[in-house]
């Protein structure tokens, strides 16, 4: 019954899924194939859509009246945008430093803004209470409802399936709170599981190296998700997205790059920028820190890994 529900509302709301070849990028050229996953085209212009139209339907279906979430902009955007398509109110909590376009656009879909003095954590943390205090469907990572972004991308793996007719040999995502690499890998493993496929692909993990929970693990060989300070770390313009002091889903993306025997790469601001160039170049206008995933590819190959064909998954356009 979960599943069949899950299947149709899957069903109610076509992603566009675009999925196109590299053609500029020397390593792409000749026999080695590299392809975009390009999720700029989603409503919002990002993956968080996919999940924030699974949240909003759900809360729907509990008969709830408002959702909520914690965001430095991607989710409380896509969150905003379904729910007032739904007739939904939205909370959506933002550190009080965020002051970006995206909160603009949150309040163009008539969601109420509530800014939180600290970090992305601490925006979850009082959206989470606030859910518990006043009744609103939780959006958040790390809640009771964390699953269901989870579950919301696997759609991504099933869909690059669907386009190259077979599972390819590396898949590159970028990575903050792990959720999205993570719920792609869940959706190869259920494919392997239920006799689609016949392979996983090797989990490239594309972050920063100012501050990214998982990635600090990787490097420390710890099994468990070391602890981060606030001051261990550092956001610029560009790698914001990737940061992580706490990542929600670490230990889901941990389990995915060491089960698929995959690596997670650190990126800087002029790295990512340049990797947003070389995509331009493809017909795309990534985010730059959503270019990291093209960067974590290269990077593979310089450290000698081998691969026929990849999929770097683009995760959001630039605003
Ligand atoms: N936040 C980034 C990286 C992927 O997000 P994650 O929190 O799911 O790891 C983005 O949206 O591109």
């Amino acid at each position: 019954m979960k599943m069949l529900q899950q299947a149709t509302l899957l069903e109610e709301f076509r992603f566009p899924g675009t999925l196109f070849r590299v053609r500029k990028i020397p390593i792409a050229q000749g026999w080695r194939k590299i392809y975009i996953k390009w999720e700029g085209n989603n409503p919002t212009g990002t993956q968080k859509d996919r999940a924030a139209y699974m949240h909003v339907r759900r809360a729907i279906e509990q008969g709830y009246d408002t959702v909520t979430v914690g965001t430095c902009g991607n989710f409380g955007a896509s969150l905003a945008y379904f729910a007032n398509l739904h007739g939904m109110r939205a909370v959506i909590y933002v550190p009080s430093r965020y002051t970006n376009g995206r909160v603009r656009e949150m309040r163009k879909y008539n969601a109420e803004i509530v800014y939180v003095d600290g970090s992305y954590e601490d925006a979850v943390e009082r959206s989470v209470l606030d859910a518990m205090k006043y009744g609103y469907y939780d959006s958040n990572p790390g809640s009771v409802n964390s699953r269901v972004a989870l579950e919301s991308f696997k759609a991504i793996a099933y869909e690059i399936v669907a386009a190259l007719g077979s599972v390819p040999d590396l898949v590159s995502v970028p990575m903050g709170n792990g959720t999205t690499l993570a719920g792609i890998y869940m959706g190869f493993r259920e494919m392997l599981d239920m006799g689609i496929s016949r392979k996983l692909p090797v989990m490239l993990g594309a972050t920063t190296g100012l501050g990214n929970q998982i990635a600090e693990t990787l490097k420390r060989g710890s099994e468990e998700l070391v602890p981060l300070r606030e001051d261990e770390v550092r956001e610029t313009e560009y790698n914001e997205p990737l940061v992580s002091i706490k990542a929600f889903d670490g230990e889901y993306a941990l389990e995915a790059i060491r089960r698929s025997g995959g690596l997670a790469f650190e990126f800087y601001d002029e790295e990512l920028l340049q990797l947003a160039e070389e995509l331009r170049m493809e017909g795309i206008d990534p985010l730059p820190a959503s270019s990291s995933s093209l960067g974590a590819i290269e990077r593979y190959l310089e450290f000698g890994g081998y691969f026929e064909n990849a999929v770097a998954v683009v995760t959001g356009r630039r605003f």
